[in-house]
C-alpha cells in the first residue's frame, strides 16, 4: 500500500486544505494524524499549519515544491538509534537544517473496540501488533514479554488506523494514545514502551539556511556531511582538527556510498557556528582531508548539550 489508510483520509483532507491557505506557514511531517511527528510539529512550531505526507521523501518535496515552508523529521532516539535516513534524504534534497527538537515518546498498545457483546481486547487476547519500526524498537521487551508479533508499517497513526479498518481484536498497533480516539481503538495498555525516559531529536528543515540569523551570543549546532580521502588515518586527522581547536563534536555517523564499500562518508554533528575561528579552523582542516564537506545547517541549540 502506498497511500494514506482511507480511514486517516477525512483528516488529511482537512489538513490539506489548512495548509494550502498559506504553504509558506505549512509545516509537513510523515505520518498520518496522530503520529508522533504530528506531535513534534504541533509542539516545535505551534504556529504552524501541520501537513500530513506519506514518506519522508514526500515530506521533503512538499518543502521543495513550496507546498510547505517547513518540514520536521524524526533523526534519533535515545534507546533505538537512527529514524529516518536523513543521511541519505537530506544531501539529496538540497533543504538546510534550520532547527531541532525534543521530543519526549510515549507508545500505547491499542486494538480494535469490541462490538456489540464482543470481549474488549486485553493483553492476552492481542496475537501481533502494527507500527513504525522505531516504535516496535522502542517496545521490544514489552512485545517479547507479551507474546506480540511486531509487523512493520510506514508510521504509527497510520498503524492504528489500518488496525481500526482490519477489525480484528487479535491485532493490536503500538501508537500514541491520541490515535486511539482519532480511530476509534481500545487503549489496551498506555506507556508500553521500555524506557521511561525515551526521547526523539527532530530536525527541522527548510528551502533556504538561517546560518545568518542564528544570533551568535545563544549555543548553536552545526551539522554537516564528509567523505574521508581514501588514505590511512584521514579520518584521525580530521578528528585532530576538532580536538586541537577544542570544537565539541556530539554526534559522528559513517555510512556507505555506492555499492564499493570503499567510500565512507561520515555525518557529524558539532556545537559552535561557522564564523567563530576555532569552528572555520576545524571545518578547514576537516576540508583539507576530504573530498567533499558540505554543511546541512547551522541551528540554535534546543537543548544545551555538555
Ligand atoms: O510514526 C510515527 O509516529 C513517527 O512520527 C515516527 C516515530 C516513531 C517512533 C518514535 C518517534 C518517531
Amino acid at each position: 500500500m502506498m497511500d494514506f489508510p482511507e480511514l486517516a483520509l477525512p483528516i488529511i483532507e482537512e489538513m490539506r486544505e489548512a495548509a494550502k491557505l498559506n504553504p509558506a506557514n505549512a509545516i509537513a511531517f510523515q505520518g498520518s494524524p496522530g503520529a508522533n511527528s504530528h506531535r513534534a510539529a504541533l509542539e516545535a512550531r505551534p504556529d504552524m499549519a501541520p501537513l500530513p505526507c506519506y514518506g519522508f521523501v514526500n515530506a521533503l518535496d512538499a518543502v521543495k515544491s513550496g507546498e510547505a515552508g517547513q518540514a520536521i523529521i524524526p533523526i534519533e532516539n535515545s534507546h533505538n538509534g537512527r529514524v529516518a535516513d536523513i543521511h541519505f534524504l537530506l544531501p539529496e534534497s538540497g533543504l538546510s537544517i534550520v532547527g531541532e527538537y525534543f521530543l519526549p515518546i510515549h507508545h500505547a498498545l491499542m486494538a480494535p473496540a469490541p462490538q456489540k457483546d464482543e470481549a474488549r481486547p486485553t493483553l492476552k487476547s492481542i496475537k501481533a501488533a502494527y507500527s513504525h519500526p522505531q516504535a516496535l524498537g522502542q517496545s521490544r521487551a514489552f512485545l517479547r514479554e507479551h507474546d506480540i508479533v511486531p509487523l512493520n508499517f510506514i508510521d504509527t497513526a497510520g498503524a492504528a488506523a489500518h488496525v481500526a479498518e482490519l477489525g480484528d481484536p487479535t491485532i493490536g498497533a503500538i501508537s500514541p494514545a491520541i490515535s486511539a480516539q482519532l480511530y476509534g481503538l481500545d487503549i489496551v495498555q498506555d506507556h508500553v514502551e521500555d524506557a521511561a525516559d525515551n526521547m526523539t531529536r527532530f530536525v527541522i528543515l527548510a528551502d533556504k539556511p538561517t546560518f545568518l540569523s542564528v544570533d551568535p551570543s545563544k549555543p548553536a549546532m552545526t551539522t554537516f556531511i564528509f567523505e574521508v580521502k581514501n588514505i590511512p588515518a584521514a579520518l584521525y586527522k580530521v578528528l585532530g582538527g576538532f580536538a586541537t581547536n577544542g570544537v565539541n563534536m556530539t554526534k559522528l555517523e559513517s555510512y556507505q556510498v555506492g555499492a564499493s564499500f570503499s567510500a565512507t562518508r561520515f555525518y557529524a554533528d558539532i556545537i559552535g557556528l561557522p564564523g567563530d575561528p576555532a569552528v572555520d579552523r576545524a571545518l578547514e582542516e576537516c576540508a583539507f582531508h576530504s573530498k567533499e564537506l558540505r554543511i546541512l545547517g547551522t541551528y540554535e541549540q534546543a537543548r544545551k548539550r555538555g
